[in-house]
C-alpha cells in the first residue's frame, strides 16, 4: 500500500483506535485544526492541513509505540503509560478520561483494608501495577510477594462473584459498575487521565511538535475559559479586577464615560456563575460572556 510511502517527512501521532478516549480525542484533534479523512479500517489517516499521520492504535499499546520512538506522539491514558512502565514525556494533561484505579472487594464481605488481602488473589487487566501495589505493601520485591495476581482483560468485576479473586484492581469513573457487581472500594493504587504523551527521541523537528503542543493547549484554554466584558465603575475597579484577574492580566480600556471604564478577561468557565454574581454585586454593569472557539496561548 502506497500508504506507508507518504509516512516518510510526517510526524507519527498514535490516537486510541476506540474506545473510551477515541471520541475526545477527535475532538481534540478537529479543535486543533489538524484535518484529516480516516477510512474504514484503515488504522492510518494522513493530515490534510499539516505533515502529521494519525496512527490508530490500541489505548494501551500507545506508550510502547512512542516510548519506543516509532510515534513521536500520542494520547493515551496515564494508567496505560505507568502499567506500560515505559518512559515518555507527558507534555499535557488533557484532563478528561478521569478514573481511579481501585481496590475493591465484596461489599458484604470483612475486607476493610487492603493489607488483610496480603497473600490473597487479586484479579486486574493492570497486573504490573496492581504487582507493584502489593509488593509494596508486603514490602518485599515483585518476585517475592506472596499475593498472587492474575490478569484478565475485560469484566474484572465479574471475578469475585465467580470465586476466581478475593479482590479486584480496576478503573473507576462514576462507580456504578462496581456497585452493581456488588463490590466497594477500599484503596486507590493510581489517580488517571488522558496526557499527550511525548518521544523522548522525537524523529520530526521541533517545530511541527512545537505547534501540535500549542494547537492542543489552545484547545484546552477554549474549553477551560469563557471571555468576560463588563462596565466598570472606576471606584471599585480594585475589587472587581479581583474578582476577574485573567489568565496573565486584565484589560483595561477607558470608555467615554467619566468615571467608568470598560473590563475584559478570560474567566474559568465552571466558575462563570458565581464570577457574574460577584461582579453584579460590585457595581459591575453591561456584563457580558462570550465562548472562545479557539485560542493560542
Ligand atoms: N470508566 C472508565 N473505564 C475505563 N477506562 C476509562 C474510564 N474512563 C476513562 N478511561 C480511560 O480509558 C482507557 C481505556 O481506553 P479504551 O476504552 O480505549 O480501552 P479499552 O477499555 O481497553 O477498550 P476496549 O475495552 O473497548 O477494547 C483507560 O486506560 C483509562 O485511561
Ligand atoms: O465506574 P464506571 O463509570 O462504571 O466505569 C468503570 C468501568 O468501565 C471500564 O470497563 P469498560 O466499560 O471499558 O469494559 P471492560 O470491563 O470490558 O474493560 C472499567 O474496567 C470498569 O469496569
Amino acid at each position: 500500500m502506497d500508504l506507508v510511502n507518504h509516512l516518510e517527512d510526517r510526524l507519527l501521532f498514535a490516537i486510541p483506535k476506540k474506545g473510551r478516549l477515541y471520541t475526545k480525542c477527535v475532538e481534540i484533534l478537529n479543535g486543533s485544526d489538524i484535518k484529516f479523512h480516516r477510512s474504514q479500517r484503515l488504522d492510518i489517516a494522513l493530515s490534510t492541513s499539516l505533515p502529521i499521520a494519525l496512527i490508530f492504535l490500541p489505548a494501551a499499546d500507545i506508550p510502547m509505540f512512542v516510548g519506543e520512538g516509532k510515534c513521536d506522539l500520542g494520547i493515551t491514558g496515564y494508567d496505560q503509560v505507568r502499567e506500560a512502565d515505559i518512559d515518555v514525556d507527558l507534555p499535557i494533561d488533557l484532563e478528561f478520561g478521569k478514573c481511579k484505579l481501585q481496590v475493591q472487594v465484596p461489599a458484604r464481605g470483612t475486607y476493610k483494608d487492603p493489607k488483610e488481602l496480603i497473600g490473597k488473589t487479586i484479579v486486574s487487566s493492570f497486573t504490573n501495577l496492581a504487582s507493584k501495589y502489593f509488593a509494596d505493601l508486603e514490602g518485599v520485591s515483585v518476585d517475592k510477594m506472596t499475593t498472587k495476581i492474575k490478569y484478565v482483560g475485560g469484566s474484572v468485576e465479574a471475578s469475585c462473584a465467580l470465586g476466581v479473586a478475593d479482590a479486584i484492581v480496576d478503573l473507576v469513573e462514576s462507580g456504578e459498575t462496581m456497585r452493581a457487581a456488588g463490590l466497594t472500594d477500599i484503596a486507590t493504587v493510581l489517580d488517571t487521565s488522558a496526557y499527550l504523551i511525548q518521544s523522548k527521541n522525537p524523529k520530526s523537528n521541533k517545530e511541527i511538535i512545537a505547534t501540535i503542543k500549542s494547537r492542543i493547549e489552545g484547545v484546552m484554554a477554549a474549553q477551560k475559559y469563557v471571555y468576560c466584558t463588563y462596565n466598570a465603575p472606576k471606584s471599585n475597579l480594585k475589587t472587581l479586577l479581583k474578582v476577574t484577574p485573567g489568565r496573565k492580566a486584565p484589560t483595561i480600556q477607558e470608555i467615554d464615560d467619566e468615571g467608568w471604564v470598560a473590563v475584559s478577561s478570560m474567566i474559568i468557565r465552571k466558575e462563570k456563575g458565581i464570577i457574574l454574581d460577584q461582579l453584579k454585586k460590585e457595581g459591575a454593569t453591561d456584563i457580558l460572556v462570550f465562548e472562545v472557539s479557539n485560542c493560542r496561548v
